[in-house]
Protein backbone atom coordinates (compact mmCIF):
# COMPACT_ATOMS: atom_id res chain seq x y z
CA UNK A 1 0.00 0.00 0.00
CA UNK A 2 3.17 2.33 0.96
CA UNK A 3 4.12 1.61 -2.39
CA UNK A 4 1.79 2.62 -3.97
CA UNK A 5 1.26 5.35 -2.52
CA UNK A 6 4.90 6.65 -3.01
CA UNK A 7 4.38 6.25 -6.68
CA UNK A 8 1.12 8.11 -6.50
CA UNK A 9 2.54 11.28 -5.01
CA UNK A 10 5.56 10.99 -8.03
CA UNK A 11 3.33 10.66 -10.73
CA UNK A 12 1.44 13.72 -9.05
CA UNK A 13 4.90 15.67 -8.47
CA UNK A 14 6.06 14.85 -11.92
CA UNK A 15 2.46 16.01 -13.64
CA UNK A 16 2.43 19.14 -11.31
CA UNK A 17 6.37 19.62 -12.05
CA UNK A 18 5.75 19.37 -16.25
CA UNK A 19 2.58 21.35 -15.93
CA UNK A 20 4.58 24.31 -14.37
CA UNK A 21 7.04 23.93 -16.70
CA UNK A 22 4.67 24.32 -19.37
CA UNK A 23 3.65 27.41 -18.26
CA UNK A 24 -0.29 26.01 -16.98
CA UNK A 25 0.16 27.70 -13.66
CA UNK A 26 1.02 31.43 -14.90
CA UNK A 27 -1.27 34.00 -13.24
CA UNK A 28 -1.40 37.45 -14.43
CA UNK A 29 0.56 39.66 -11.93
CA UNK A 30 -0.35 43.46 -10.77
CA UNK A 31 -0.05 45.95 -14.01
CA UNK A 32 0.90 42.80 -16.66
CA UNK A 33 -2.09 42.87 -19.32
CA UNK A 34 -5.03 40.78 -19.36
CA UNK A 35 -3.70 36.90 -19.61
CA UNK A 36 -5.32 34.69 -21.85
CA UNK A 37 -3.84 31.09 -21.29
CA UNK A 38 -7.25 29.53 -23.62
CA UNK A 39 -7.97 25.60 -22.55
CA UNK A 40 -5.34 23.24 -23.71
CA UNK A 41 -1.91 22.95 -21.67
CA UNK A 42 1.11 23.75 -23.23
CA UNK A 43 -0.72 24.89 -26.84
CA UNK A 44 -2.62 26.95 -25.33
CA UNK A 45 -4.39 29.27 -28.01
CA UNK A 46 -1.59 27.96 -31.13
CA UNK A 47 -4.45 25.97 -33.22
CA UNK A 48 -6.82 28.83 -33.56
CA UNK A 49 -3.69 30.74 -34.17
CA UNK A 50 -2.77 28.76 -36.94
CA UNK A 51 -6.21 28.28 -38.40
CA UNK A 52 -6.75 31.85 -38.93
CA UNK A 53 -4.42 34.65 -37.26
CA UNK A 54 -6.22 37.48 -38.39
CA UNK A 55 -10.32 36.11 -36.71
CA UNK A 56 -8.25 34.76 -33.95
CA UNK A 57 -6.96 38.21 -32.55
CA UNK A 58 -10.06 39.87 -33.43
CA UNK A 59 -11.44 37.77 -31.47
CA UNK A 60 -9.06 38.34 -28.59
CA UNK A 61 -9.17 42.55 -29.02
CA UNK A 62 -13.11 42.42 -29.05
CA UNK A 63 -12.24 40.39 -25.61
CA UNK A 64 -9.26 42.08 -24.20
CA UNK A 65 -8.58 45.38 -25.66
CA UNK A 66 -5.70 47.41 -26.32
CA UNK A 67 -3.28 44.66 -25.49
CA UNK A 68 -3.75 41.45 -23.91
CA UNK A 69 -1.33 38.04 -23.19
CA UNK A 70 -1.91 34.91 -25.31
CA UNK A 71 -0.73 31.51 -24.32
CA UNK A 72 0.57 29.79 -27.60
CA UNK A 73 2.99 26.59 -28.03
CA UNK A 74 4.45 26.84 -24.37
CA UNK A 75 4.96 30.68 -25.26
CA UNK A 76 3.59 33.66 -23.78
CA UNK A 77 2.97 36.44 -26.45
CA UNK A 78 1.59 39.76 -25.67
CA UNK A 79 -0.39 41.66 -28.62
CA UNK A 80 -0.73 45.50 -28.57
CA UNK A 81 -3.37 46.25 -31.62
CA UNK A 82 -2.85 50.16 -30.82
CA UNK A 83 -1.55 51.09 -33.78
CA UNK A 84 -0.45 54.87 -32.14
CA UNK A 85 1.69 52.32 -29.74
CA UNK A 86 3.50 50.25 -32.74
CA UNK A 87 6.00 53.05 -33.13
CA UNK A 88 6.79 53.03 -29.20
CA UNK A 89 7.88 48.89 -29.78
CA UNK A 90 9.42 49.06 -33.43
CA UNK A 91 11.87 52.01 -31.65
CA UNK A 92 12.52 50.11 -28.31
CA UNK A 93 16.09 49.60 -27.46
CA UNK A 94 17.23 46.25 -28.87
CA UNK A 95 18.49 45.42 -25.02
CA UNK A 96 14.91 45.03 -24.47
CA UNK A 97 13.06 44.30 -27.15
CA UNK A 98 14.91 42.17 -29.79
CA UNK A 99 13.95 41.05 -33.05
CA UNK A 100 17.54 38.98 -33.78
CA UNK A 101 16.49 36.49 -31.44
CA UNK A 102 13.16 35.34 -32.54
CA UNK A 103 14.30 35.53 -35.71
CA UNK A 104 17.25 33.34 -35.08
CA UNK A 105 14.61 30.50 -33.55
CA UNK A 106 12.64 30.79 -36.53
CA UNK A 107 15.56 30.27 -39.00
CA UNK A 108 16.71 27.84 -37.16
CA UNK A 109 13.42 25.73 -37.09
CA UNK A 110 13.04 26.25 -41.08
CA UNK A 111 16.26 26.13 -42.48
CA UNK A 112 18.27 24.31 -39.87
CA UNK A 113 20.76 27.41 -39.68
CA UNK A 114 22.51 28.66 -36.86
CA UNK A 115 23.05 32.35 -37.40
CA UNK A 116 26.17 33.82 -36.27
CA UNK A 117 26.75 36.25 -33.68
CA UNK A 118 27.32 39.08 -36.00
CA UNK A 119 25.16 38.10 -39.09
CA UNK A 120 22.84 40.81 -38.50
CA UNK A 121 25.57 43.73 -38.93
CA UNK A 122 26.28 41.43 -42.44
CA UNK A 123 23.28 41.53 -43.84
CA UNK A 124 22.27 45.65 -42.82
CA UNK A 125 25.68 46.58 -44.28
CA UNK A 126 25.40 44.37 -47.78
CA UNK A 127 21.89 45.44 -48.30
CA UNK A 128 22.58 48.78 -47.84
CA UNK A 129 25.15 49.00 -50.18
CA UNK A 130 23.47 46.81 -52.49
CA UNK A 131 19.53 46.78 -52.51
CA UNK A 132 19.66 50.42 -51.84
CA UNK A 133 21.85 53.73 -52.98
CA UNK A 134 23.81 52.98 -55.91
CA UNK A 135 23.62 49.35 -55.69
CA UNK A 136 19.95 49.38 -56.41
CA UNK A 137 20.51 50.77 -59.88
CA UNK A 138 22.58 47.66 -61.79
CA UNK A 139 20.16 45.28 -59.89
CA UNK A 140 17.06 47.19 -61.06
CA UNK A 141 19.15 47.03 -64.76
CA UNK A 142 19.58 42.99 -64.13
CA UNK A 143 16.22 42.52 -62.68
CA UNK A 144 15.05 44.64 -66.49
CA UNK A 145 17.28 42.20 -68.80
CA UNK A 146 15.96 38.66 -66.79
CA UNK A 147 12.48 39.74 -67.12
CA UNK A 148 12.92 40.39 -70.89
CA UNK A 149 14.58 37.02 -71.21
CA UNK A 150 11.53 35.31 -69.65
CA UNK A 151 8.87 37.55 -70.85
CA UNK A 152 10.15 37.73 -74.50
CA UNK A 153 11.01 33.48 -74.86
CA UNK A 154 9.72 31.79 -77.65
CA UNK A 155 6.55 29.74 -76.83
CA UNK A 156 6.54 26.65 -75.93
CA UNK A 157 3.49 25.66 -77.66
CA UNK A 158 5.04 26.91 -81.09
CA UNK A 159 1.84 26.97 -82.94
CA UNK A 160 0.58 30.18 -81.04
CA UNK A 161 2.25 33.09 -83.26
CA UNK A 162 3.42 36.69 -81.47
CA UNK A 163 -0.47 38.35 -81.98
CA UNK A 164 -2.43 35.23 -80.65
CA UNK A 165 -4.03 35.38 -77.43
CA UNK A 166 -1.99 33.15 -74.64
CA UNK A 167 -4.01 31.23 -71.96
CA UNK A 168 -2.83 30.72 -68.18
CA UNK A 169 -3.53 31.23 -64.47
CA UNK A 170 -2.20 34.44 -63.58
CA UNK A 171 -1.29 33.54 -60.20
CA UNK A 172 1.12 30.95 -61.66
CA UNK A 173 1.86 33.26 -64.67
CA UNK A 174 2.93 36.08 -61.82
CA UNK A 175 4.75 34.45 -59.64
CA UNK A 176 6.69 32.07 -62.09
CA UNK A 177 8.13 35.01 -64.00
CA UNK A 178 9.11 37.65 -61.43
CA UNK A 179 10.60 34.94 -58.79
CA UNK A 180 12.65 33.47 -62.03
CA UNK A 181 13.94 36.90 -62.89
CA UNK A 182 14.59 37.87 -59.49
CA UNK A 183 15.83 34.92 -58.83
CA UNK A 184 18.22 35.05 -62.24
CA UNK A 185 18.90 38.83 -60.98
CA UNK A 186 20.33 38.05 -57.93
CA UNK A 187 21.65 34.50 -57.93
CA UNK A 188 23.37 34.81 -61.34
CA UNK A 189 23.32 32.89 -64.55
CA UNK A 190 24.24 29.66 -65.80
CA UNK A 191 27.60 29.92 -68.20
CA UNK A 192 26.06 29.69 -71.91
CA UNK A 193 29.75 27.99 -72.56
CA UNK A 194 29.57 28.73 -76.00
CA UNK A 195 25.86 27.81 -76.33
CA UNK A 196 23.79 31.10 -78.04
CA UNK A 197 20.77 32.72 -75.79
CA UNK A 198 19.22 31.97 -72.06
CA UNK A 199 18.16 27.92 -72.42
CA UNK A 200 20.11 26.73 -69.44
CA UNK A 201 19.21 29.81 -67.41
CA UNK A 202 15.35 29.43 -68.38
CA UNK A 203 15.56 25.12 -67.79
CA UNK A 204 17.17 25.89 -64.41
CA UNK A 205 15.72 28.38 -62.88
CA UNK A 206 11.95 26.53 -64.13
CA UNK A 207 13.17 23.85 -62.35
CA UNK A 208 14.37 26.18 -59.00
CA UNK A 209 10.72 27.70 -58.87
CA UNK A 210 9.38 24.44 -59.12
CA UNK A 211 10.46 23.22 -56.04
CA UNK A 212 10.13 26.73 -54.72
CA UNK A 213 6.72 26.31 -54.89
CA UNK A 214 6.90 23.00 -53.49
CA UNK A 215 8.88 24.87 -49.84
CA UNK A 216 6.74 27.46 -49.95
CA UNK A 217 3.17 25.84 -50.26
CA UNK A 218 4.48 23.22 -46.37
CA UNK A 219 5.92 27.21 -45.38
CA UNK A 220 2.90 27.77 -42.85
CA UNK A 221 3.06 24.28 -41.38
CA UNK A 222 7.03 24.42 -40.77
CA UNK A 223 6.12 28.25 -39.51
CA UNK A 224 3.54 26.57 -36.88
CA UNK A 225 5.62 23.69 -36.25
CA UNK A 226 2.83 21.23 -37.12
CA UNK A 227 4.79 18.81 -39.53
CA UNK A 228 3.49 15.24 -40.35
CA UNK A 229 6.06 12.62 -41.01
CA UNK A 230 5.50 12.34 -44.57
CA UNK A 231 6.18 16.12 -44.92
CA UNK A 232 9.40 16.20 -42.76
CA UNK A 233 10.84 13.67 -45.61
CA UNK A 234 9.70 16.27 -48.22
CA UNK A 235 11.01 19.35 -46.24
CA UNK A 236 14.62 17.40 -46.14
CA UNK A 237 14.50 16.77 -49.91
CA UNK A 238 13.61 20.19 -50.72
CA UNK A 239 16.37 21.48 -48.33
CA UNK A 240 19.28 19.31 -49.84
CA UNK A 241 17.65 20.11 -53.32
CA UNK A 242 18.60 23.92 -52.71
CA UNK A 243 21.65 23.65 -50.63
CA UNK A 244 23.03 21.79 -53.53
CA UNK A 245 22.05 24.87 -56.38
CA UNK A 246 23.12 27.51 -54.12
CA UNK A 247 25.86 25.74 -52.87
CA UNK A 248 29.25 28.22 -52.88
CA UNK A 249 31.05 25.80 -55.15
CA UNK A 250 27.99 26.06 -58.10
CA UNK A 251 28.12 30.26 -57.22
CA UNK A 252 31.40 30.53 -58.41
CA UNK A 253 30.42 28.73 -61.57
CA UNK A 254 27.98 31.41 -62.47
CA UNK A 255 28.22 34.67 -64.03
CA UNK A 256 26.69 37.82 -63.04
CA UNK A 257 25.73 36.89 -59.48
CA UNK A 258 24.85 40.10 -57.60
CA UNK A 259 27.16 41.95 -55.45
CA UNK A 260 24.34 41.41 -52.57
CA UNK A 261 24.68 37.64 -52.80
CA UNK A 262 28.49 37.04 -53.43
CA UNK A 263 29.62 39.63 -50.88
CA UNK A 264 27.53 37.71 -48.14
CA UNK A 265 28.69 34.63 -49.24
CA UNK A 266 32.25 35.85 -49.07
CA UNK A 267 31.59 37.14 -45.44
CA UNK A 268 30.19 34.31 -44.21
CA UNK A 269 33.27 32.18 -45.51
CA UNK A 270 35.61 34.94 -43.45
CA UNK A 271 33.59 34.43 -40.56
CA UNK A 272 34.32 30.80 -40.27
CA UNK A 273 30.97 29.49 -41.54
CA UNK A 274 31.78 26.08 -43.07
CA UNK A 275 30.40 25.52 -47.06
CA UNK A 276 27.35 23.91 -46.00
CA UNK A 277 26.35 26.89 -43.71
CA UNK A 278 26.90 29.03 -46.64
CA UNK A 279 24.76 27.46 -48.92
CA UNK A 280 21.69 27.07 -45.93
CA UNK A 281 22.17 30.91 -45.67
CA UNK A 282 21.47 31.52 -49.24
CA UNK A 283 18.40 29.30 -49.26
CA UNK A 284 17.38 32.11 -46.40
CA UNK A 285 17.76 34.88 -48.58
CA UNK A 286 16.38 33.17 -51.55
CA UNK A 287 13.15 33.33 -49.20
CA UNK A 288 13.34 36.20 -48.32
CA UNK A 289 13.95 38.06 -51.60
CA UNK A 290 11.61 35.55 -53.73
CA UNK A 291 8.52 34.19 -51.38
CA UNK A 292 6.70 38.16 -52.00
CA UNK A 293 7.14 40.05 -55.34
CA UNK A 294 5.14 37.31 -57.31
CA UNK A 295 2.70 36.76 -55.33
CA UNK A 296 1.81 41.04 -54.38
CA UNK A 297 2.83 41.42 -58.46
CA UNK A 298 -0.13 39.15 -59.10
CA UNK A 299 -2.64 40.55 -56.74
CA UNK A 300 -2.15 44.55 -58.05
CA UNK A 301 -2.72 42.68 -61.78
CA UNK A 302 -5.82 41.24 -60.60
CA UNK A 303 -7.03 44.10 -59.06
CA UNK A 304 -6.22 46.03 -62.31
CA UNK A 305 -8.24 43.92 -64.35
CA UNK A 306 -10.95 43.60 -62.13
CA UNK A 307 -11.06 47.59 -62.21
CA UNK A 308 -10.84 48.95 -66.08
CA UNK A 309 -10.77 52.34 -64.68
CA UNK A 310 -7.61 51.78 -62.62
CA UNK A 311 -6.10 49.53 -65.65
CA UNK A 312 -6.77 52.24 -68.13
CA UNK A 313 -5.31 55.21 -65.65
CA UNK A 314 -2.30 52.52 -64.74
CA UNK A 315 -1.37 52.34 -68.66
CA UNK A 316 -1.61 55.98 -69.79
CA UNK A 317 0.49 56.86 -66.97
CA UNK A 318 3.23 54.33 -68.21
CA UNK A 319 2.37 55.49 -72.24
CA UNK A 320 3.12 58.48 -71.31
CA UNK A 321 6.37 57.71 -68.81
CA UNK A 322 7.32 56.24 -72.38
CA UNK A 323 6.79 58.68 -74.61
CA UNK A 324 8.54 61.42 -72.76
CA UNK A 325 11.65 59.73 -72.90
CA UNK A 326 11.62 59.45 -76.28
CA UNK A 327 10.52 55.27 -76.63
CA UNK A 328 7.94 55.81 -78.62
CA UNK A 329 5.70 52.30 -78.96
CA UNK A 330 5.45 51.18 -82.58
CA UNK A 331 3.52 48.18 -84.11
CA UNK A 332 6.01 45.30 -83.94
CA UNK A 333 8.93 47.79 -82.57
CA UNK A 334 11.78 46.91 -80.16
CA UNK A 335 10.73 45.57 -76.98
CA UNK A 336 9.92 47.79 -74.42
CA UNK A 337 13.06 48.16 -71.92
CA UNK A 338 11.93 49.98 -68.36
CA UNK A 339 14.69 52.16 -66.96
CA UNK A 340 15.11 52.95 -62.83
CA UNK A 341 14.25 56.69 -63.57
CA UNK A 342 11.10 55.76 -65.38
CA UNK A 343 9.78 53.64 -62.25
CA UNK A 344 10.25 57.36 -60.13
CA UNK A 345 7.78 58.84 -62.61
CA UNK A 346 4.20 56.58 -61.90
CA UNK A 347 2.10 57.38 -58.88
CA UNK A 348 -0.59 56.26 -60.56
CA UNK A 349 1.56 53.19 -60.47
CA UNK A 350 2.77 53.80 -56.46
CA UNK A 351 -0.60 54.06 -55.67
CA UNK A 352 -1.14 50.85 -56.85
CA UNK A 353 1.40 49.12 -55.24
CA UNK A 354 0.69 50.82 -52.07
CA UNK A 355 -2.83 49.52 -52.24
CA UNK A 356 -2.10 45.88 -52.90
CA UNK A 357 0.50 46.05 -50.18
CA UNK A 358 -2.65 46.91 -47.61
CA UNK A 359 -4.83 44.66 -48.94
CA UNK A 360 -2.41 41.68 -49.07
CA UNK A 361 0.65 41.77 -47.05
CA UNK A 362 0.39 40.59 -43.39
CA UNK A 363 3.66 39.69 -41.58
CA UNK A 364 3.67 39.43 -37.85
CA UNK A 365 6.08 41.48 -36.10
CA UNK A 366 7.62 39.89 -33.41
CA UNK A 367 10.43 40.97 -30.09
CA UNK A 368 11.71 38.82 -27.48
CA UNK A 369 11.37 40.83 -24.31
CA UNK A 370 14.79 40.43 -23.24
CA UNK A 371 14.19 41.87 -19.48
CA UNK A 372 11.14 42.72 -17.37
CA UNK A 373 10.06 45.68 -19.03
CA UNK A 374 7.14 48.76 -18.57
CA UNK A 375 5.62 49.63 -21.96
CA UNK A 376 4.49 52.94 -22.01
CA UNK A 377 1.36 53.29 -24.63
CA UNK A 378 0.56 55.83 -26.63
CA UNK A 379 -2.25 56.75 -24.01
CA UNK A 380 0.35 56.68 -21.43
CA UNK A 381 -1.20 53.85 -19.71
CA UNK A 382 1.91 51.03 -18.31
CA UNK A 383 1.75 47.68 -18.87
CA UNK A 384 4.24 44.91 -17.38
CA UNK A 385 6.30 42.41 -19.77
CA UNK A 386 8.11 39.57 -18.52
CA UNK A 387 11.45 38.75 -19.65
CA UNK A 388 11.10 35.58 -21.80
CA UNK A 389 8.09 36.31 -23.42
CA UNK A 390 7.36 37.50 -26.75
CA UNK A 391 5.34 41.11 -28.02
CA UNK A 392 4.11 40.99 -31.26
CA UNK A 393 2.11 43.61 -33.71
CA UNK A 394 -0.17 42.59 -36.83
CA UNK A 395 -0.29 45.44 -38.98
CA UNK A 396 -2.63 44.37 -41.34
CA UNK A 397 -5.49 43.74 -38.74
CA UNK A 398 -5.26 46.77 -36.40
CA UNK A 399 -3.55 49.70 -39.43
CA UNK A 400 -3.87 48.48 -42.90
CA UNK A 401 -7.78 46.92 -42.50
CA UNK A 402 -8.78 49.82 -39.67
CA UNK A 403 -12.23 51.30 -41.34
CA UNK A 404 -11.43 54.33 -39.50
CA UNK A 405 -8.31 55.13 -41.32
CA UNK A 406 -9.25 53.38 -44.66
CA UNK A 407 -12.82 53.76 -45.41
CA UNK A 408 -14.31 50.25 -47.05
CA UNK A 409 -10.99 49.11 -45.70
CA UNK A 410 -10.95 45.72 -47.76
CA UNK A 411 -12.17 47.41 -51.57
CA UNK A 412 -9.17 48.28 -53.94
CA UNK A 413 -9.11 51.91 -54.56
CA UNK A 414 -6.37 52.38 -57.21
CA UNK A 415 -6.32 56.14 -55.85
CA UNK A 416 -6.42 55.61 -52.21
CA UNK A 417 -2.72 57.23 -52.17
CA UNK A 418 -3.35 59.88 -54.50
CA UNK A 419 -3.34 63.47 -53.10
CA UNK A 420 -6.49 65.73 -55.40
CA UNK A 421 -3.22 67.02 -57.35
CA UNK A 422 -2.11 63.26 -58.38
CA UNK A 423 0.77 63.36 -56.05
CA UNK A 424 1.78 60.52 -53.55
CA UNK A 425 -0.51 61.08 -50.14
CA UNK A 426 1.06 59.97 -47.22
CA UNK A 427 -0.97 61.31 -44.29
CA UNK A 428 -3.73 59.23 -43.10
CA UNK A 429 -5.04 59.68 -39.57
CA UNK A 430 -7.37 57.92 -36.41
CA UNK A 431 -9.60 59.57 -34.12
CA UNK A 432 -8.62 62.87 -35.71
CA UNK A 433 -4.62 62.31 -34.84
CA UNK A 434 -1.74 61.61 -37.73
CA UNK A 435 -0.35 58.44 -38.06
CA UNK A 436 2.94 58.32 -37.82
CA UNK A 437 3.10 54.70 -39.90
CA UNK A 438 0.24 54.29 -41.56
CA UNK A 439 1.27 51.17 -43.30
CA UNK A 440 3.87 48.24 -42.35
CA UNK A 441 3.98 45.87 -44.96
CA UNK A 442 7.54 46.05 -44.73
CA UNK A 443 7.81 45.73 -41.03
CA UNK A 444 9.08 48.28 -39.06
CA UNK A 445 12.42 49.80 -37.15
CA UNK A 446 15.75 48.32 -37.15
CA UNK A 447 14.40 44.91 -38.91
CA UNK A 448 12.94 46.49 -41.86
CA UNK A 449 12.95 44.74 -44.89
CA UNK A 450 16.45 45.91 -46.80
CA UNK A 451 14.78 44.74 -49.80
CA UNK A 452 12.01 46.70 -50.61
CA UNK A 453 13.04 49.10 -52.56
CA UNK A 454 14.32 46.73 -54.99
CA UNK A 455 11.07 44.54 -54.21
CA UNK A 456 9.12 48.09 -55.39
CA UNK A 457 10.78 48.41 -58.45
CA UNK A 458 11.05 44.75 -59.55
CA UNK A 459 7.09 44.56 -58.66
CA UNK A 460 6.26 47.98 -60.77
CA UNK A 461 8.80 47.09 -63.31
CA UNK A 462 6.66 43.86 -64.14
CA UNK A 463 3.16 45.57 -64.34
CA UNK A 464 4.41 48.69 -66.45
CA UNK A 465 5.71 45.74 -68.90
CA UNK A 466 2.51 43.87 -68.32
CA UNK A 467 0.38 46.40 -69.01
CA UNK A 468 2.58 48.18 -71.81
CA UNK A 469 3.66 45.29 -73.78
CA UNK A 470 0.53 43.18 -73.71
CA UNK A 471 -2.75 43.11 -74.08
CA UNK A 472 -4.36 41.29 -70.72
CA UNK A 473 -8.09 40.32 -69.81
CA UNK A 474 -8.89 37.90 -67.57
CA UNK A 475 -10.94 34.79 -69.27
CA UNK A 476 -14.14 35.82 -66.85
CA UNK A 477 -14.85 39.60 -66.53
CA UNK A 478 -17.32 38.33 -63.93
CA UNK A 479 -15.01 35.64 -61.78
CA UNK A 480 -14.67 36.32 -57.74
CA UNK A 481 -11.36 37.86 -56.28
CA UNK A 482 -10.11 34.08 -55.05
CA UNK A 483 -10.22 34.26 -51.44
CA UNK A 484 -7.14 34.33 -49.43
CA UNK A 485 -5.22 31.29 -47.51
CA UNK A 486 -5.70 32.47 -44.16
CA UNK A 487 -3.39 29.85 -42.86
CA UNK A 488 -0.82 32.19 -43.94
CA UNK A 489 -1.11 35.56 -41.78
CA UNK A 490 1.88 36.07 -40.29
CA UNK A 491 4.06 35.06 -42.74
CA UNK A 492 4.22 38.00 -45.80
CA UNK A 493 2.40 38.13 -48.88
CA UNK A 494 -0.83 36.52 -48.83
CA UNK A 495 -1.99 34.10 -51.26
CA UNK A 496 -5.27 32.92 -53.11
CA UNK A 497 -7.03 29.80 -52.37
CA UNK A 498 -7.26 29.26 -56.24
CA UNK A 499 -5.53 30.59 -59.43
CA UNK A 500 -7.42 33.07 -61.86
CA UNK A 501 -7.27 32.24 -65.65
CA UNK A 502 -6.37 35.24 -67.72
CA UNK A 503 -5.03 35.46 -71.31
CA UNK A 504 -2.33 37.82 -72.91
CA UNK A 505 -0.88 38.68 -76.34
CA UNK A 506 1.71 41.04 -77.55
CA UNK A 507 0.28 45.02 -78.52
CA UNK A 508 0.54 45.98 -82.36
C1 LIG B 1 6.77 42.22 -51.66
C2 LIG B 1 7.99 41.86 -51.30
C3 LIG B 1 8.51 41.84 -49.90
C4 LIG B 1 7.85 41.97 -48.70
C5 LIG B 1 6.35 42.20 -48.48
C6 LIG B 1 8.85 41.85 -47.65
C7 LIG B 1 8.57 41.95 -46.29
C8 LIG B 1 9.49 41.73 -45.29
C9 LIG B 1 9.19 41.72 -43.89
C10 LIG B 1 7.81 41.97 -43.30
C11 LIG B 1 10.33 41.45 -43.22
C12 LIG B 1 10.50 41.26 -41.71
C13 LIG B 1 10.53 42.58 -41.00
C14 LIG B 1 10.31 42.50 -39.52
O1 LIG B 1 10.04 41.43 -38.96
O2 LIG B 1 10.37 43.56 -38.89
C15 LIG B 1 11.38 41.28 -44.21
C16 LIG B 1 12.69 40.97 -43.91
C17 LIG B 1 13.67 40.80 -44.86
N1 LIG B 1 13.55 40.99 -46.22
FE1 LIG B 1 11.85 41.48 -47.20
N2 LIG B 1 10.08 41.65 -48.23
C18 LIG B 1 9.92 41.65 -49.59
C19 LIG B 1 10.92 41.51 -50.53
C20 LIG B 1 12.26 41.39 -50.25
C21 LIG B 1 13.31 41.36 -51.24
C22 LIG B 1 13.11 41.49 -52.74
C23 LIG B 1 14.49 41.18 -50.55
C24 LIG B 1 15.90 41.09 -51.07
C25 LIG B 1 16.29 41.28 -52.29
C26 LIG B 1 14.16 41.08 -49.14
C27 LIG B 1 15.09 40.86 -48.13
C28 LIG B 1 14.77 40.75 -46.80
C29 LIG B 1 15.74 40.38 -45.76
C30 LIG B 1 17.21 40.03 -45.98
C31 LIG B 1 15.05 40.41 -44.54
C32 LIG B 1 15.60 40.09 -43.15
C33 LIG B 1 16.10 41.38 -42.53
C34 LIG B 1 16.76 41.26 -41.16
O3 LIG B 1 17.16 40.16 -40.75
O4 LIG B 1 16.86 42.30 -40.51
N3 LIG B 1 12.81 41.23 -49.00
N4 LIG B 1 10.83 41.48 -45.47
Amino acid sequence: MAFWASVLIVLMTTVLVVLFRLGAFRQRRFNEPPLDKGLIPWLGHAMDMSRNASSFLKKMQERHGEIFTVHIAGSYITFVTDPFSFDVILKESKSRLDFSKFASELVFKIFEFQMPKNHRGMVINNSSKHLMSIGLVGLTQAMMDSLQILMLQPDADKRLGPQEWKQEGLFQYCYNTVFRAGYLALFGNLPTNGKAGHAQDLLQSQKVFEEFRKFDILFPRMFHSVILPKEKQEIKRLRYFFWDILSARQMLEKDNVSGWISSIQRELADLGVPELGQSQYNLILLWASQGNTGVVSFWALLFLLKNPEALKAVREEAEGVLRKMGKEMRPGGAPIIVEYSMLQQTPVLDSVMEETLRLRVAPLLTRAVKQDVILKMDNGKEYALRQGDRVCMFPYLFLQMDPEIYPDPTTFKYNRFLNPDGSRKTTFYKQGRRLKSHMLPWGGGPSICPGRFFALNEMKMFVFLMVTQYDIELVDQDVKIPPINVKRFGIGAMQPTEDVPFRYRIRF
